[in-house]
């Protein structure tokens, strides 16, 4: 079976990327991406300027999937700029993801993007810090409304955004609304982490990160269900963007569930993490696998064809 895809026309060998934040912080990690059979690669969420993050313990792997409050460490948006003005764009599409502090950042580094006049794509991340005692853009329909209409005209060019998971259909309609206005929003990916889980260990009795008292955004296992169905909330309401799917994948069944509920591409997060970018190989040996089990030859064979009773 054949693993090639497009996305937004640009042929990729198969539909497998790391999600943002993982193993894409420094030029190194995000090397060893390029090297690896992942299809694509994105850069961890940048902000204007360098940032050391949350003190450690600030990541917990655990047996259903990790909880993270990294607090955006990054090398700042000029070190992934340069990084993405190096790239081979022939060997493989590279996003970059911005998450600005404020509007004011997020509308200074996409304007340094658009001068750059890269074949990246732009994520913007949608869980980025906003004011103060307000909720992420991605929670406040009103601030997210804002951040977009300024983002994408002053950038003009096709986009995407990192969107938080939703738990309501009329969150799903609201945030589908808001996203159909921007012509140029070419994707949406589903989803980022849950947000402030709290995981205990009980011989210590503690918390398990140091940050936010030990809340912190869940992956793996856990927001597998949740992932795939923001990625079919959002392939059925907005059928003229691209969803890249995002949460929960370990396996190439797992590949296979988010294609099928309406993923063009697929993120790897908490999978990649604990098991570096040689997950990217067995992921599409076991994508194969099932699809020849099933007689597919090709992704567009299944995607988006997930039935219901
Ligand atoms: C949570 C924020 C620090 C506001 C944004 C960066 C981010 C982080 C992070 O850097 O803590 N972790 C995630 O799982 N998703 C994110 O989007």
């Amino acid at each position: 079976p054949e693993l090639a895809t497009t996305f937004l026309e640009q042929p990729l060998d198969n539909p497998l990327m790391n999600a943002a934040g993982v193993w894409c912080t420094l030029a190194a990690q995000l090397d060893a991406l390029v090297e690896s059979s992942a299809g694509a690669a994105v850069t961890k969420s940048c902000t204007l300027s360098r940032r050391d993050g949350n003190p450690e313990p600030r990541y917990r792997a655990l047996p259903l999937g990790s909880i993270n409050s990294m607090g955006l460490p990054n090398e700042g948006h000029v070190y992934y700029l340069d990084y993405a003005a190096c790239h081979d764009y022939e060997r493989k599409p590279l996003f970059v993801s911005v998450s600005g502090l404020s509007l004011d950042d997020n509308l200074t580094i996409v304007a340094a993007l658009r001068e750059a006049v890269l074949p990246a794509f732009l994520e913007l991340n949608l869980s980025c810090p906003n004011v103060e005692g307000k909720p992420q853009p991605g929670y406040d329909f009103e601030a997210m409304d804002q951040f977009l209409a300024e983002v994408a005209t002053a950038y003009r060019r096709p986009f995407g955004v990192k969107l938080p998971p939703y738990f309501d259909f009329v969150h799903f309609d609201n945030a589908a609304e808001i996203l159909n206005r921007y012509d140029n929003l070419a994707f949406i990916t589903c989803i980022n982490s849950i947000g402030n889980g709290l995981v205990i260990d009980t011989e210590s009795e503690s918390t398990v990160i140091r940050p936010k008292d030990g809340f912190g955004g869940l992956g793996g296992d856990y927001v597998l269900p949740t992932a795939l169905a923001n990625v079919n909330a959002f392939h059925r309401r907005c059928p003229g963007k691209t969803i890249i799917g995002c949460g929960g994948v370990s396996t190439g069944e797992h590949v296979f569930q988010h294609l099928l509920a309406g993923a063009t591409l697929v993120q790897v997060g908490t999978a990649l993490h604990e098991e570096g970018p040689s997950i990217f190989d067995r992921l599409q040996k076991e994508l194969r696998e099932l699809m020849a089990k099933k007689g597919y030859t090709r992704i567009e064979d299944f995607r988006g064809r997930l039935k219901t009773l």
